[in-house]
């Protein structure tokens, strides 16, 4: 299974190809567009989240319901485009020389995005819209839905999962919060425990306390006009032991989810169960002892966080990523006109105040995506009842 996405943020549509996913999977409409709506509702997002209502189609691939075998085809109008339609022009040269163009042409790059290096790189210098366009995290969206076909598919295993926020700038879950959705003693106690951020709070965070601590500092951010990144936790729950590989580097589930996670814009940081503290830690208290129980083996603790050797070990997936603030400042921020070389301020169009909450939404989507992936590399990917039959072979076989 792989998939492409196309699209520029105020470009006419988002569109994806998905190959390779299975046969007669079947797939729920209102739980692809729910998923959407999640990444969009986040609290400290700007003014694009008001015109936007992220309603995807599928164009191909999909009949009464259940995919066919053939490339899924998936489409998202980006209702803004109604106001940027000559701006965005894609046929008609002599839109590039209306005054509404030339008011939204970019020079002054913003320090933080890729607009200055994305310039030289692809000769875009005379127009920096060239590279935000595509630059922007507006293409998530599209990835959103692509990972939601993928954790639909993954549910007919009992493999869940979750994207939690951990933390808005200095509002963080304390220890014991995040011990408790994440560290149990042992595998099996995970498993019982689905873990759902707090519907109420748009913070997609697990306890009410701190959620009302995000939402007071996004409000203080947006008043001292600046903006706040974060931390996110993702849990997958319900994996067998065995995904991913040790045999070659390109199959180390470890190193294919960094690399997906970090492709998220503004994710600056990827760690796997104790993260960074391993480094400071004392090896004995660092191992995750094996026992045998009923049948099974399983883990006393879950510090490495479900990896090992570059495969699931039948632990819970803890991944920890950290996302940097949102780089456009509200009052803008000094830099160079790349025309007159000279100091300018960046150009400010509106922006987030924070968009963790949509990156945890994201970040699911990506962790869905690469565990699909590696899923079908070890079970198939032609049919589902025979994927479904090979997978049960495996777990006979395993856990005899
Ligand atoms: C959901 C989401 C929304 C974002 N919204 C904004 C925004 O409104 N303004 C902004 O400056 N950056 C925003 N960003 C971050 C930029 O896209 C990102 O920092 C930039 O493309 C540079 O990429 P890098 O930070 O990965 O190096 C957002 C990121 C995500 C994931
Ligand atoms: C459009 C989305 O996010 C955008 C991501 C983004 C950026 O620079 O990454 C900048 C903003 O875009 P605009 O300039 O149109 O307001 C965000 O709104 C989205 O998440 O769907």
């Amino acid at each position: 299974m792989d998939y492409v996405t196309a699209g520029e943020s105020h470009g006419p549509f988002l569109t994806a190809i998905i190959s390779g996913f299975p046969a007669n999977v079947p797939l729920d409409q209102a739980t692809l567009l729910n998923q959407l709506r999640q990444r969009q509702v986040g609290y400290g997002r700007g003014g694009r989240m008001k015109i936007e209502t992220d309603q995807v189609q599928v164009t191909s691939g999909v009949r009464f319901g259940k995919t066919l075998g053939s490339p899924i085809g998936l489409l998202l109008a980006n209702k803004d485009y109604q106001n940027w339609q000559h701006v965005m022009s894609i046929w008609n040269e002599a839109d590039q020389n209306t005054p509404e163009n030339r008011k939204r042409t970019i020079t002054k790059p913003r320090p933080g995005h890729a607009d200055l290096v994305g310039g030289l790189k692809y000769q875009h210098l005379t127009d920096l819209r060239n590279v935000l366009e595509r630059a922007s995290a507006r293409e998530t969206a599209m990835r959103v839905a692509v990972g939601n076909l993928c954790q639909q598919f993954l549910a007919n295993f009992g493999i869940q999962i979750s994207g939690i926020v951990t933390a808005i700038g200095q509002a963080e879950l304390d220890n014991k919060t995040l011990a408790h959705v994440s560290r149990a003693q042992s595998a099996t106690d995970f498993t019982t425990a689905v873990i759902l951020p707090v519907q109420a709070s748009n913070v997609r965070t697990v306890d009410e306390t701190a959620a009302q601590q995000m939402l007071t500092v996004i409000d203080q951010a947006q008043a001292a006009k600046t903006t706040l990144g974060g931390k996110i936790r993702v849990i997958v729950q319900g994996l067998p032991a065995g995904l991913g590989s040790y045999v070659d580097a390109q199959q180390k589930l470890d190193a294919r989810l960094s690399q997906s996670l970090m492709s998220i814009n503004a994710i600056k940081g990827v760690s796997f169960g104790d993260g960074f503290t391993l480094g400071t830690t004392n090896g004995r208290a660092t191992l995750d002892l094996i026992t045998y129980k009923q049948g099974q083996y399983q883990r006393l603790s879950n510090h490495q966080g479900g990896l090992e050797g570059g495969m699931t070990n039948g632990a819970p997936l803890l991944i920890d990523l950290v996302m940097k603030p949102i780089p456009t400042q509200p009052t803008g921020s000094p830099t160079i006109d790349v025309q007159t070389k000279e100091p300018a301020q960046a150009t400010v169009e509106r922006s987030d105040t924070t968009a963790v909450p949509a990156a945890s939404v994201i970040a699911e989507a990506m962790t869905a995506i690469t565990i699909m992936q590696a899923f079908c590399d070890m079970f198939g990917a032609d049919d589902l009842t025979r994927i479904k039959r090979n997978y049960q072979a495996y777990l006979d076989e395993i856990n005899d």
